[in-house]
């Protein structure tokens, strides 16, 4: 059992918020992704994800994964990130993610993707 709980509510240093679901037996896991800022100027709306924690963790600090399809612009986000709990039992999820953005060809494949990390603590 994981003393970390992905389930809830989460915000990271973006003023983004997410909410994951409970886990199923399998330790996968179903959530929406609420995005304060965006790389498009089309309107923002909440976009399902869906990911899988590595529940088998015998330290209580799970690592997980999920990926998150925007719903109003042409691109998708992954991350990546484990969940630490401090002394007071406070949890917070450490993440690095990557988004991938339609780009017109081949050509431009080189600038279509970026890379970063993000910190999210529970709302
Ligand atoms: C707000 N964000 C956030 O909370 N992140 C952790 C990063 C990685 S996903 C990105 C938002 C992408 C929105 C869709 C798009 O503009 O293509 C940025």
């Amino acid at each position: 059992p994981s003393a970390c709980n992905l389930q809830g509510l989460w915000r990271n240093e973006l003023g983004s918020n997410m909410t994951l679901s409970a886990l199923d037996a399998a330790g996968t896991f179903l959530g929406s992704y609420h995005t304060a800022v965006a790389a498009t100027n089309n309107q923002i709306l909440l976009s399902p994800l869906q990911g899988s924690l590595q529940h088998s963790s015998t330290k209580g600090q799970p690592t997980f994964g999920f990926t998150v399809q925007w719903l109003f612009a042409d691109s998708i986000t992954a991350f990546v990130g484990q969940c630490f709990v401090d002394r007071r039992g406070k949890e917070t999820l450490e993440t690095t993610w990557l988004i991938r953005e339609e780009v017109p060809s081949r050509r431009d494949s080189w600038r279509a993707t970026r890379v970063g990390t993000s910190t999210f603590t529970r709302i």
